[in-house]
């Protein structure tokens, strides 16, 4: 049995990965942490865990995390970096939903997220937490820098276009257009998220440039193994949970003669968690809630020069805690479904 820690217990994306290893067969959660909450019971504040976990929030320093195999950092940014040296060096994996082992390059890193990175030595071993693309170097990593929740998605939806320097669509011209749920902006109080400001209201921000846009651009540029432009716009709308990425690619007459459904549906055909949908479906965001799953329809609107891509997945599952699971069931040898077979939840 696999002992795993949590940092950050108290979060949206550390309750939801509290959640899903309650039922995981080969992982126990050992330790929680939560500074505001330390010596309170998990299911006190989460009654919807009463009697699948049966522990207490720690403080950090209480937590006797080097005791454990894995510890997941379900933290803001910053925080994994200062701590991540030490748990490896006591033979512990690291498993980072933020951003701090996402980018490789600690000058871009300090330009989007407004602070010095404390460990660039690491950032070379890190590997990035996205299995569709990194599978295997995951089930070798001991530090795994999870894929953000756009990013999934935007990557997931371009990538059988761009792989392998394919030259079928203008990769210089790519749009990707997104809606998050406000659990993506977690749980910690702040005024735009307030249900009198989101609810009802459709707004989009980072439009100047929001710190996903280097991450996904990474990771299309790694896969394309040539430049790519994006322009990334999310927007925030009144629901709880989910994503919906709309994206656009232009077709060059040496893609114009392709069958773009049967690429998507031969290129995810044996990703357990990537559903590629029937020729004309338009993916919702609820047929996805609280699963790992990923849905993607292609579209090619009047057959004509535009491709339209959409993927859905929740942002709090397939965009954090979901993905983060099957990057430990990878970096543990456990058969990468466990604990993730999960029917999604309707209404
Ligand atoms: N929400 C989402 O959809 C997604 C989030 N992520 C990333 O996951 C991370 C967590 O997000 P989310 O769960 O939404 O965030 P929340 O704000 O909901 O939770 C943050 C958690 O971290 C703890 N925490 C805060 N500061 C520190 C610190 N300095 N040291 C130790 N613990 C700390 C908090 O508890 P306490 O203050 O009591 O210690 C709390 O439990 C973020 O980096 C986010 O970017 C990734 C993908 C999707
Ligand atoms: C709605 C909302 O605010 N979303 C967050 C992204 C979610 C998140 O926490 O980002 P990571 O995936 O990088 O961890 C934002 O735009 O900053």
């Amino acid at each position: 049995m696999i002992k795993v820690g949590i940092v950050g217990g108290t979060g949206y994306t550390g309750v939801e990965l509290l959640r899903l290893l309650s039922r995981h067969e080969g992982a126990k959660v050992t330790a929680v942490t939560s500074r505001k909450e330390a010596g309170m019971p998990v299911a006190d504040m989460y009654p919807s865990l009463r009697g699948w976990i049966d522990i207490s929030f720690s403080t950090p320093e209480d937590a006797n995390l080097k005791e454990c195999d894995v510890v997941f950092f379900a933290t803001p940014h910053g925080v994994a970096m200062a701590q991540a040296r030490e748990l490896l060096d006591a033979g512990v994996k690291v498993i980072d939903l933020a951003a701090d082992f996402r980018l490789k390059d600690p000058v871009e890193f300090q330009k989007w997220y407004a602070m010095e990175h404390s460990c660039t030595d690491l950032l070379t071993e890190a590997v990035y937490g996205f299995p569709e693309v990194n599978r295997e170097a995951i089930k070798q990593a001991r530090l795994v820098g999870m894929a953000g929740c756009y990013p999934t998605s935007v990557q997931l939806g371009f990538l059988p276009l761009l792989e392998g320097g394919k030259q079928w669509i203008d990769a210089s011209t790519l749009i990707a257009d997104c809606k998050s749920g406000v659990s993506g902006a977690g749980r910690k109080a702040e005024v735009h998220t307030l249900l009198a400001e989101a609810g009802d209201n459709f707004k989009a921000y980072g439009v100047k440039g929001h710190r996903h846009l280097p991450e996904i651009t990474q990771g299309l540029v790694a896969v394309h193994g040539k430049p790519v432009g994006l322009t990334f716009v999310p927007h925030l709308v009144p629901m709880i949970r989910g994503i919906h990425s709309t994206l656009y690619a232009r077709i060059l007459p040496e893609g114009r003669d392709v069958d773009y459904q049967k690429v998507f549906e031969e290129r995810f055909a044996h990703e357990p968690f990537v559903d590629v949908m029937p020729a004309g479906s338009t993916p919702e965001t609820r047929s996805v809630r609280g699963s790992n799953i990923a849905r993607i329809a292609v579209h090619r609107p009047g057959n004509g020069d535009l491709l339209v891509i959409l993927v859905v997945e929740d942002n709090l599952v397939k965009g954090a805690s979901g993905q983060a699971v099957q990057v430990m069931n990878l970096m543990f040898g456990l058969p990468e479904r466990q604990g993730l077979d999960i029917v999604p939840l309707l209404p």
